[in-house]
């Protein structure tokens, strides 16, 4: 009977497990149904076996072990870690954007914040080594990194998610002068010389644009695959379509596509005002063959709390829109995994 169960377990499909739930995942004991998964997807799993007559008879116990993705992609760089006998993160996750200003700060976040809450570890590098926001976002821009005895950095820890910014390291300004390899240099140091704990996921707010300094970092970091935010407007599109290009020049798979600001509602009607144009991250998403991780609302709490250094769902845990960031937040790490798991992808 439990090879029986497992096969038909094998035969779910949905969007977050679109090749079924695979044998090595589940164990069937009695009524108990164990399942441990390679990505964060438990309330996913919960509501796609309620809908099913025999599933939710059973009892899920359900748990997660994130896998790093894939385990033989660019080992090269990957072994940077081994020398001090850290692992280093089990996935990175670069997020970019071409233009700037389209809210790939704001979103790198919110996303940190919903892995963080389907209890996975996450953490947050800064690649905005011009600017670097991270520090205003998370409302600690006074706190500065310590080091170990060996003179690694020890990120900073804010709501359970572990940060690093040249901000937590110079004062504001001081990093405005630094020029492209500089710039670079700077922040492969950000990457390895950090003592990361052993993150599910590293986030990467990746500088904004497409030149060589992003080129370079794609190219020097163990990035396992890449997310790119833009908003419905024709100049964001085309610069995030140079970004995609760019990723796949590179071997780094693009896993997704955010599409930030992609309305207003009203708050006395609640009609959706299209302020930066309509349909735009669909028709780039569908030119480009990305998936469509969400479409994100334009929020003025958003921008306040931000503004007043509160992450978004801190200061609105009920919020609705959390739902649609921790709905992308899903789909990511689900993309991420059907995609990578057993294929090493080949630059273009
Ligand atoms: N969905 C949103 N609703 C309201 N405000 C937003 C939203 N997304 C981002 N913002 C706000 O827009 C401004 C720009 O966002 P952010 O700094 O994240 O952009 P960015 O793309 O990272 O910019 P850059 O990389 O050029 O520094 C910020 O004030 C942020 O709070």
């Amino acid at each position: 009977m439990s090879s029986e169960l497992i096969a038909y377990c094998e035969r779910l499909r949905s969007d977050l497990f679109p090749s079924g739930l695979l044998a090595q995942w589940l164990r069937v004991d009695g009524p108990v149904i164990h399942v441990t998964l390679p990505f964060p997807a438990g309330p996913g799993l919960r509501a796609l076996v309620a809908q099913d007559p025999m599933l939710r008879s059973y009892t899920w116990d359900i748990q997660v072990a994130v896998q790093p993705l894939p385990p033989e992609r660019r080992p090269e760089l990957k072994s940077a870690y081994a020398k001090d006998g850290s692992q280093g993160p089990k996935n990175v996750i670069a997020v970019a954007s071409g233009k700037g200003g389209v809210g790939k700060s704001a979103v790198t976040l919110s996303l940190a914040h919903a892995l963080s809450d389907m209890g996975a570890k996450v953490g947050i590098l800064d690649g905005d080594i011009y600017g670097p926001s991270l520090p205003m976002m998370l409302g600690n821009v006074k706190e500065r990194v310590t080091f170990t005895p060996n003179r690694k950095m020890l990120p900073v820890k804010k709501y359970g998610i572990e940060a690093n910014s040249l901000g937590y390291l110079v004062d504001e300004g001081d990093a405005t002068i630094w020029r492209g390899p500089m710039a670079s240099r700077a922040l492969e140091q950000l990457f390895f010389d950090t003592q990361w704990s052993a993150l599910d996921y590293l986030l990467i707010d990746m500088p904004p644009g497409t030149g060589d300094l992003q080129l370079t970092l794609a190219q020097k970091l163990p990035v396992t695959a890449a997310v790119v935010v833009t908003t419905p407007q024709n100049i964001a599109l085309s610069d995030a379509e140079k970004g995609i290009r760019m990723f796949r020049k590179v071997g780094v798979p693009v896993v997704g596509l955010i599409e930030n600001m992609s309305f207003h509602a009203c708050e006395a009607c609640g009609h959706h005002n299209l302020i930066f144009g309509a349909g735009g991250g669909d028709r780039l998403a569908h030119e480009e063959s990305v998936p469509v991780l969400g479409h994100w609302p334009l929020l003025t709490e958003m921008r306040a709390a931000l503004d007043e250094g509160v992450p978004f769902h801190q200061a609105h845990p009920d919020h609705p829109a959390f739902a649609i960031h921790q709905d992308s937040a899903q789909r990511l790490v689900a993309n991420a995994w059907d995609l990578l798991h057993d294929e090493p992808v080949v630059p273009e």
